[in-house]
């Protein structure tokens, strides 16, 4: 099964170099929202359907597209539904293919050539909103400490304790010893013997946020709101905050630390949304859908050499659990470290 969304996040109208939905082409590049997240995936999988039916090409067994029109907000009317008609119908899927990784170009640091990681698994996330409430006033006679005062404090504490580096105890390994052969002298060394150097590995790792977000439970204060008059202390403060889960993690324990990195119990804190991370999918020789991909992505991407990676944005593809134990989250396109903030 191979799935792609055709939803996208909201747009503000500043901030853009183009208008956000004119899809303008420049410098190589086609400019919109949604160009990478997931129109690309949407328009390869028409495209290559179109290209089929004009060559008449007759596949040796039968698949299912899968598109999405709400991923961005959880698939639950999407995803989920098609996921519900499958059972309903007793379908069994022997791979499903989705979004996810991509062929990272410059993005991991010391590795030269382009390399195409599919995703084998997806971490988990947990959405929590913490509020704040106290007794309102005049700013004229404020309090020691507001409700905006005791959330700040609250979240400052979140960031300036990161959940601990799991590098190590999750799939990430793998995919540094499978590509340790990419490093130069000494990295490879170290990246073909990560018993030894998984303390200094770990540490180099944290220090951007894309490799950061591979070893860790990430911490992100998305939204913050309080207060609507200057001169008035407002009852209530509020902030959500999302983590994504390491798959050396659970909800439940990532719920533990953050109450007591908070430890305040004038924060009342509510969970939004969670889920576990993802199983891991098999990508040994013998696997025919992690084997079919890797072949074509060879067919393509040449010199791009293949491993399995941890996918750190969430998918449509969880949904397909109970249908497969075997999910690939592939993009099929180059991505520099330039393109990341994209
Ligand atoms: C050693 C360095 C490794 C660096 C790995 C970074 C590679 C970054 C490449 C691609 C980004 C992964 C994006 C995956 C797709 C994300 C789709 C998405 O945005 N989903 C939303 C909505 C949802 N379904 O929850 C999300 O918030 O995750």
């Amino acid at each position: 099964m191979i799935l792609a969304h055709l939803d996208v996040v909201p747009a503000p109208p500043e901030g853009w170099d183009v208008p956000p939905f004119s899809g303008e082409e420049r410098d190589g590049y086609i400019y919109g929202r949604g160009t990478l997240d997931d129109k690309s995936c949407v328009i390869g999988v028409l495209q290559a359907l179109e290209l089929m039916l004009k060559r008449g090409y007759k596949p040796k067994r039968s698949f299912y597209i899968g598109l999405g029109h709400d991923e961005e907000v959880s698939g639950h009317n999407g995803a989920m539904k098609i996921v519900e008609r499958l059972q309903s119908r007793g379908v069994k899927l022997l791979f499903v293919l989705d979004e996810g990784l991509a062929v990272l170009d410059g993005v991991i640091q010391g590795v030269k050539r382009p390399v195409a990681l599919i995703g084998t698994t997806e971490k988990g996330s947990i959405t929590l909103n913490l509020t704040v409430n106290q007794p309102p006033g005049h700013s004229s006679m404020p309090p020691e400490e507001t409700s905006i005062g005791i959330l700040s404090a609250a979240v400052s504490r979140l960031e300036r304790n990161p959940l601990p580096n799991m590098f190590g105890v999750g799939p990430e390994a793998s995919m540094f010893e499978q590509l340790a052969g990419e490093f130069a002298f000494p990295l490879n060394v170290m990246m073909a013997n990560l018993w030894l150097f998984s303390p200094i590995i770990s540490r180099v790792l944290e220090r951007t946020p894309s490799s950061n977000a591979i070893v860790r439970t990430t911490t992100a204060i998305t939204i913050f709101n309080a207060g609507v008059k200057s001169n008035v202390i407002p009852r209530m403060a509020r902030a959500t905050v999302n983590f994504r889960i390491h798959p050396g993690q659970t909800v439940t324990e990532v719920l533990d630390i953050v109450r007591n990195t908070i430890s305040d119990e004038r924060v009342e804190i509510s969970v939004l949304n969670s889920f576990d991370p993802l199983p891991i999918s098999p990508f040994d020789e013998s696997n025919f859908g992690y084997q079919t991909l890797q072949r074509t992505i060879h067919s393509v991407f040449s010199a791009a050499p293949v491993a399995p990676g941890v996918c750190i944005g969430n998918t449509d593809s969880r949904h397909f659990v109970n249908l497969t134990d075997s999910i690939y989250r592939f993009s099929p396109f180059k991505m520099k470290s330039e393109d990341l903030s994209r």
